[in-house]
């Protein structure tokens, strides 16, 4: 049975019991979660709120931006910068950093998100989400700038998503297990509904963009290929597929029954190492899986340790259950 307590109770017995979160981080992280509130509220309002479609404009990676990928990516700034105790905030939807002016509380964090993950799905009414990152300015200087972003994964203090979907649900990281909220509308409050998340190692499901076979690298086609033989091929036992196209909700999917989520390199753009961003798609998500037990790779190498070279670099992504992401990193390897 789940105990039935807020974020702010969790955060301070977290902050009690291990005394790694400090005050100014539970309060970024109780930021984040209103803004998330805030953006549910507009993803449920739709078509009567003028939320739904696009833009007249696109975003640094030449992408229509949606009407909600702006709203939500406002409704982060604007809660952040006043109450985040931020130093900086990154965004899919922004080129450059937003340095938090300094009429505004200061602090030592960085904050990078996707507001929207998901966009295509937001006019058909399919589950879309919010990733973020949380990450410390390096010390020994003044001001920030972009290179300050540039860590690996693994020194992340936080990340976590929320999915927008039947449910509202925030899943969380601070390096110490994954813990699960769940909006409760009536209460504004979110509500622990599991902790101690863990991914099965083991998984018969799999997740990928099929549409893009022909244009995949050997590895991972060999990889889908002995998925699609099922029983009476190599692996000796059927695969069921699943893609939503919104990354939040195939990773909470695999957090929550197991599962492989794969978005390759593929030969359409063979310049770019992947499709999903490094720094706030891949990153975040990584520390979630990796925190309950599974294993995130670009294919040969830990996703966490990769040294970004810029705000918006590219990866491919092969995570979720253990055993089934160490075969197809294996597979990786044969080759090189
Ligand atoms: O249409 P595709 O290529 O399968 O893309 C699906 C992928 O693209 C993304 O939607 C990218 O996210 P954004 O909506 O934030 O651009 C991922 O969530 C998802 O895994
Ligand atoms: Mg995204
Ligand atoms: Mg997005």
């Amino acid at each position: 049975m789940p105990r039935h307590i807020s974020l702010t109770q969790y955060l301070v017995e977290q902050q009690r019991q291990h005394g790694h979160i400090p005050a100014e981080l539970r309060l970024l992280i109780e930021v984040v979660a209103r803004a998330c509130k805030r953006i549910s509220i507009s993803v449920n309002k739709g078509a009567l709120g003028d939320v739904m479609g696009s833009a007249d404009s696109e975003n640094v990676q030449g992408e229509i931006q949606k009407k909600l990928d702006i709203i939500a990516n406002e409704v982060l700034i604007e809660a952040n910068e006043w109450g985040g105790h931020l130093a900086a905030m990154a965004s899919e939807e922004m080129e450059g950093i937003y340095v938090v002016p300094n009429r505004f509380p200061q602090g030592e964090y960085l904050l990078l998100f996707d507001p929207l993950d998901g966009s295509s799905n937001i006019d058909v009414n399919v589950s879309i989400g919010t990733i973020f990152s949380v990450l410390k300015k390096p010390g020994g200087h003044e001001g920030v700038s972009e290179r300050d972003f540039l860590q690996p994964g693994i020194q992340q203090e936080a990340a976590g998503y929320c999915i927008y979907g039947p449910q509202t649900t925030l899943v969380l990281t601070v390096g110490d297990g994954v813990a699960m909220f769940t909006l409760d509308r009536e209460q504004g409050s979110w509500v622990l509904t599991q902790e101690g998340m863990r991914i099965p190692e083991d998984t018969k499901e799999f997740a990928i963009n099929m549409s893009n076979m022909r244009h995949w690298a050997p590895p991972v086609k060999r990889y889908v290929d002995e998925c699609l033989a099922g029983k009476t091929g190599e692996r000796g036992k059927d695969f069921n597929m699943r893609w939503v196209a919104s990354m939040v909700a195939d990773v909470h999917r695999i957090l929550t029954r197991g599962g492989i989520f794969m978005y390759p390199w593929d030969q359409r753009e063979p310049e770019k190492a992947g499709k999903l961003r490094l720094m706030y798609e891949a990153n975040p998500m990584s520390f979630i899986v990796e925190q309950a037990g599974g294993v995130a790779t670009d294919g040969k190498r830990r996703i966490m340790e990769l040294a970004p070279g810029k705000l918006h670099e590219r990866v491919a992504v092969f995570l979720g259950s253990k055993n089934e992401v160490e075969r197809v990193t294996g597979y990786h390897h044969e080759v090189a």
